[in-house]
């Protein structure tokens, strides 16, 4: 589904790819987003969120962008996209950020801070204050006002805790929880439900849970301190965009949102639709193969490919493969042909 803006573009590369390494997979595509809207009316079609359902894994580009800024909100693109996540019931996003070694200089940081970061961003993708009811703008007693509800329920938070403690197991054990506690009881809640359910779930893994601000700020200082960081659906927006400037660009950060086991996972790069660039050619496609890296690991059973893949972008990059945003002048398909030489 490649959506809109940068979203095509990037995710073509990807498909070149995906019919190279894995040509038993099959492709088809699927609208969403302002695409979506442009051709049916509605960014999110029950026939296309049918067939995603259908799917073992959906690729997605990135949607919306100005031309529908002025769209009711739910006819918005953004809102096909929560839709959809929504639909698939994907609660748990899984946001990689690590650092290529030949990007090591590409990074905002200085060197000593991010050589061999690795840490995982699980957040909560399906609840909290961006699905929250009730929510609006409108006026009383004469006061116009806005307002949003962030909400979490028990069942909601054990699901992804639970992923983030598989997925810490697997890692160096260690899962910091990040909400704001001191001032939101929605934030009380969610610390008190990580705490129960570490309790229960969390055998072998080290909890500890820092405010959301706070984590900001360690993210810049020492983002090496971390190893899996549990974020609810908006602070884990936030901190993995932060967290792209430590690997380089956001061009660079692919994600995978999972849900029950059998159930087709969603891969996303984590930036949007770039309208800034779009059009021109000149984007990294690096989020979208390696959110397809993602696809055939978490999804469709390939490790190896998986394995292969991830070898080839960090060989591209080696070679001094580098699209504008990682200081370089590559067209979008040309830095996919690097990836391709390189498998
Ligand atoms: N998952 C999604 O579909 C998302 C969609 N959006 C939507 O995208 C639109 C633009 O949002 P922005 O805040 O500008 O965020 P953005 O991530 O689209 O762009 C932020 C900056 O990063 C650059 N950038 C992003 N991806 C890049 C890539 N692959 N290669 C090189 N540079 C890249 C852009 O050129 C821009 O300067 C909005 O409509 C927003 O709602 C935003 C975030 C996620
Ligand atoms: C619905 C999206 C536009 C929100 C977002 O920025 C994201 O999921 O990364
Ligand atoms: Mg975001």
């Amino acid at each position: 589904m490649p959506g809109d803006g940068i979203g095509p573009e990037v995710v073509a590369q990807a498909r070149r790819i995906a019919e190279a390494l894995v040509p038993d997979v099959q492709i088809e595509e699927g609208l969403v987003g302002g695409a979506s809207f442009d051709a049916h009316g509605t960014p999110l079609t029950d026939e296309t969120l049918d067939r995603a359902r259908k799917a073992s894994a959906v690729l997605l580009g990135a949607v919306g962008g100005p031309r529908w800024t002025a769209t009711a909100r739910d006819k918005r693109p953004e809102a096909g996209l929560l839709a959809l996540r929504k639909g698939l019931d994907v609660f748990a996003n899984l946001r990689p950020a690590f650092c290529f070694p030949a990007l090591v200089d590409a990074s905002s940081l200085k060197k000593d801070r991010v050589e061999g970061l690795d840490l995982m961003i699980v957040r909560e993708l399906t609840g909290g204050v961006y699905f929250g009811q009730p929510r609006g703008i409108d006026e009383e007693g004469g006061l116009r006002r806005g307002y949003d509800t962030a909400i979490y329920t028990h069942p909601e938070v054990e699901r992804v805790a639970r992923i983030a403690f598989d997925i810490a197991r697997g890692r160096n054990g260690r899962v910091t929880s990040v909400e704001k506690s001191n001032v939101m009881e929605s934030g009380l809640f969610w610390r008190q439900e990580v705490t129960l359910a570490h309790a229960e779930l969390g055998a072998g893994v080290e909890l500890a849970h820092m405010y959301a601000d706070a984590c900001a700020m360690e993210l810049v200082r020492a983002p090496k301190q971390f190893d899996v960081i549990l974020a609810d659906n908006l602070f884990g927006d936030i901190l993995s965009d932060a967290a792209a400037m430590l690997t380089g660009s956001i061009g660079m950060l692919p994600s995978a949102s999972l849900g029950a086991p059998g159930t087709p996972g969603l891969y996303e790069p984590v930036h949007g639709s770039a309208p800034d660039i779009a059009g021109q050619g000149i984007a990294n496609p690096c989020a979208a193969i390696l959110s397809l890296e993602m696809a055939l690991r978490w999804s469709l059973g390939k490790e190896k490919a998986a394995d292969t893949l991830l070898a080839a972008v960090g060989k591209a990059l080696d070679r001094g493969a580098r699209t504008r945003d990682l200081g370089g002048d590559l067209s979008t398909r040309a830095m996919a042909d690097a990836v391709l030489n390189a498998l």
